[in-house]
């Protein structure tokens, strides 16, 4: 559904993301992991178009549609051919109440998109897309609440559901559980995987017990190359990968190793 050939990002003399071959498969869930550095949010901005690669082709090829490059599309022209992304640093109008805020991303997806402040009339039609996206993500019961007034937790949901808005093919969720308490957890993992049940999913995610739990495979970027791409049981043990994060997580030491549940 989505694949990269030798893409490559260079600032300056930095390569941060160094010839990366990708391909993210239709409702397949695949981590994408790396230490501090190591290129996960220079590559999702290049599959975003937020960034322009150095070299490379990516290609797309949605459900109902002819593969087409994406190298040279603007972000909002990649966003309406159906891959959308989730942000580290919340994304929401905080003054607008949860419904609108998904209300709006599911006209700013649409053929609306132009008119989005001349036709607020318009938006009606996007009412029903809304409260289904609110169920889906759990927040059907906080639908006029303010968004400022969500729990960080709930915020993160609602981040979900704002990429979730306009139906697409592919969601960048990038890390989705930061900054989430412990109790909330859990319902942040449910909603990944429930969301990957019928879209490609590429995650980002610090929380190495999270990434061997969901991941139906986990793709390692260290100074911006690509160091394993397998199973999850296989990147836990790959010796590339222990030396790559030597000094931070130590993939052979993740809970899951013991008791199967995530911190
Ligand atoms: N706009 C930029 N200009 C110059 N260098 C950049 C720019 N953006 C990122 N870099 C550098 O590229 C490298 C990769 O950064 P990137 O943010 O993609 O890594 P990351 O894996 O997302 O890191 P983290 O886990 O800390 O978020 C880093 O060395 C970073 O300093």
């Amino acid at each position: 559904m989505l694949r990269t050939n030798g893409l490559t990002k260079r600032f300056g003399g930095l390569t941060a993301v160094d010839s990366v071959d990708f391909e993210l498969a239709e409702n397949e869930l695949c981590s994408l992991i790396g230490p501090n550095g190591a290129g996960k949010t220079t590559f999702f901005n290049l599959l975003t178009g937020a960034l322009s690669p150095t070299d490379g082709e990516i290609e797309f090829t949605p459900h109902d549609g002819a593969q087409r490059s994406l190298v040279g599309a603007e972000p909002h022209e990649i966003a309406a051919m159906g891959i959308h992304r989730s942000y580290q640093v919340t994304n929401v109008f905080p003054g607008a109440t949860v419904l609108e805020n998904v209300r709006v991303a599911a006209q700013a997806a649409g053929p609306d998109r132009l008119n989005i402040w001349r036709n607020a009339g318009a938006l009606d039609r996007y009412l029903d897309e809304a409260y289904a996206v609110l169920d889906r993500v759990g927040l059907a019961d906080a639908a006029e609440t303010p968004a400022s007034a969500l729990s960080h937790g709930a915020k993160r949901q609602l981040e979900v559901g704002i990429a979730l808005a306009g139906d697409p093919d592919v969601l960048l969720l990038d890390e989705p559980n930061a900054g989430v308490s412990s109790e909330s957890v859990g319902r942040i993992i449910d909603l990944i995987e429930d969301v990957a049940t019928d879209h490609a999913v590429l995650l980002v995610e610090h929380n190495m017990d999270i990434v061997m739990e969901v991941s139906d495979r986990v793709v390692v970027l260290n100074q911006g190359a690509v160091i394993a791409d397998d199973e999850p049981e296989a990147v836990r043990g790959d010796p590339a990968v222990q030396e790559a994060y030597l000094g931070g997580y130590d993939p052979t030491e993740s809970d899951l190793a013991t008791d199967g549940e995530p911190a």
